[in-house]
């Protein structure tokens, strides 16, 4: 199910940050592989000891990144487990994750954004293919590992994060502090996880890609976020109405009515960006 690795191998280096339940640091792992020694970048992502009754759920996780390769999911190369410290390691992936890296101000085109969305389209459609739901689709959990230029016409490069602590392990409140991401559906019962989970999910980071990294509903209380579903709220619709169709599309409140990651694709790909991007060169920010 995953490989174990053993903890003198793994070497600490800067902290860089922390998810929900998680700390993360750069490190290296030196392993022997056909009599050389090899030292290799590694991202060390550390369960807080609080949580260690979800450490099952942690692990779990991990080995689902190693049971599946594709080249927009994260590899994971293994955990492991040190008395009181569970540690999953994972690919160093260059410039981290995306909603930080778009909150840095950087100014990228909309076919960017578009080549964004494609890519993690195609993962949610393999994860599709293989009936896995991830569970936890965000741009915190989109991991750029080639920024790309577009005057070289050079495209950006993602991979899709682990999703982490599954959502059945939970609390209310992590769960509604998970809106607009977390299908409205998943609130009412965990057991209600299934793929169109994801393409909600999709919706909500496709509109996070296309606001900058922006949160949206930031600033809501869990109270407020609580009744945009109990509303039936949507999303500050994008300018670009066949973007804000799609989204609008995939976070439909009815999960049978979400488009498969097929129509997604095909409709990605039917989003012209020369008139739109000629007309809109940056998208207002959403009210
Ligand atoms: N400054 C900076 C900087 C930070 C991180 C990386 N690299 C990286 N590699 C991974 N495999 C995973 C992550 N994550 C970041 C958040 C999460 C939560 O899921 N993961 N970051 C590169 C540069």
């Amino acid at each position: 199910q995953f490989h174990t690795i053993k903890y003198e191998d793994l070497k600490w280096d800067e902290s860089l940050g922390q998810g929900s339940f998680t700390r993360i640091y750069k490190g290296y792992r030196t392993d022997i592989r056909d009599g050389e020694k090899h030292c290799t970048e590694v991202l060390l992502k550390e369960l807080d000891a609080c949580h260690k009754n979800c450490w099952e759920s942690f692990f779990e996780s991990a080995s689902l990144m190693s049971q599946i390769s594709h080249k927009h999911l994260l590899l994971v190369y293994g955990v492991s487990v040190h008395g009181e410290k569970n540690i999953m390691v994972q690919e160093f992936v260059k410039y981290g994750a995306l909603d930080l890296y778009l909150k840095r101000g950087k100014t990228v085109s909309v076919s960017w954004k578009l080549d964004v969305a494609k890519q993690l389209a195609s993962a949610l459609n393999f994860l599709e293919e293989k009936n896995i739901v991830h569970g936890n689709i965000c741009a915190k959990n989109l991991l750029l590992a080639r920024e790309g230029d577009s005057s070289q016409g050079i495209s950006p490069f993602i991979k899709l994060s682990d999703p982490g602590i599954s959502l059945a392990m939970l609390g209310k409140h992590v769960l509604l502090d998970r809106i607009p991401w977390v299908a409205p559906e998943v609130l009412i019962s965990s057991e209600n996880l299934t793929l169109e989970c994801d393409k909600w999910s999709f919706g909500a980071t496709v509109w996070e890609v296309f606001n900058n990294g922006n949160s949206p509903l930031k600033g809501y209380n869990l109270k407020e976020k609580r009744r945009f579903y109990e509303t039936f709220q949507r999303l500050p619709p994008s300018q670009w109405a066949e973007l804000a169709d799609l989204i609008n599309h995939c976070m439909d409140y009815q999960a049978d009515f979400r488009p498969s990651c097929r129509c997604i694709i095909r409709q990605l790909n039917s989003l012209i960006t020369s008139d739109y991007e000629i007309l809109h060169s940056t998208e207002p920010v959403a009210q």
